[in-house]
């Protein structure tokens, strides 16, 4: 469904991605571990093609979207949530879904703003409030509703449990295994191990630019060693 193959990627002249490889398969949860400037905001901006990348490629569904422009890559159903939450503060919360509304896709759940309302109820009592009026924690899941608006067969979702309350981590939680059960393919850049083993089917870990680890959560629990190397603080 997304394979993104040997990706290189750089701001500026700083080399920040090396030989990036992973992929996500229908249906899949995937996790992006690693700890703070591992590279997990990179490597999902270099899928979106917001980040200059001179080899490698990514395919979205069996097409080469390595050389598209980010909303083209948008428009054809890879939906992204940056980590900097960028609402309209100025527009409430119904505006605010109105934005990312598209076209319903073949292949992919359609969203309604009800059913938007259902996945994460604290919007529906706010949405006629100002974007601004919320905290980070509702602000995370407009920005994460918006998308889904869109229509898409895959979301890439950067940090979504980063600053916000353990009780909406948790609505988080219950919000992605619902994305998952209605079919949508995600693949979601996290540190916190916990809620990536509540939600996630395996995981990539980078460190440094470097993919170092590929596999399941069974796996990461049964090798310490690997999460006392590149995940503790
Ligand atoms: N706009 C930029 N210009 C230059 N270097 C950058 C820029 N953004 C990130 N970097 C550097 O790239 C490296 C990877 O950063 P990245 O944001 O991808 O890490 P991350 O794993 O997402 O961590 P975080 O949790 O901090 O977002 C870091 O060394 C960071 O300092």
């Amino acid at each position: 469904m997304l394979e993104v193959r040997g990706i290189n990627a750089f701001y500026g002249r700083a080399h920040i991605l090396y030989d990036v490889s992973l992929n996500v398969r229908p249906g899949e949860v995937v996790a992006l571990l690693g700890r703070n400037g591992a590279g997990k905001s990179t490597t999902i901006k270099s899928i979106m093609r917001l980040v200059r990348c001179d080899s490698g490629s990514v395919h979205f569904e069996g097409r080469d979207i390595s050389r598209a422009p980010p909303h083209r890559i948008a428009r054809s159903g890879l939906g992204y949530v940056p980590e900097e939450r960028r609402i309209f503060g100025d527009l409430t919360i119904m505006e605010n879904l109105e934005v990312g509304r598209q076209r319903a896709r073949d292949g992919a759940p359609q969203w309604t703003t009800e059913k938007l309302f259902e996945l994460f109820p604290n919007l529906r009592e706010r949405a006629q409030n100002l974007g601004r009026q919320m905290s980070g924690g509702e602000q995370q899941m407009l920005t994460i509703a918006r998308t889904l608006m869109g229509n898409p067969r895959l979301v890439l979702l950067d940090e979504p449990s980063e600053g916000i309350a353990p009780v909406i981590v948790e609505q988080m939680a219950k919000a992605i295994t619902t994305l998952k059960r209605e079919g949508l393919s995600v693949l979601v850049s996290e540190q916190n191990l916990h809620f990536a083993k509540l939600v996630c089917d395996r995981a990539y870990i980078i460190e440094k630019g470097h993919v170092m680890y590929e596999g399941t959560f069974d796996d990461l629990e049964a090798h310490p060693e690997v999460r006392q190397k590149y995940l503790a603080l």
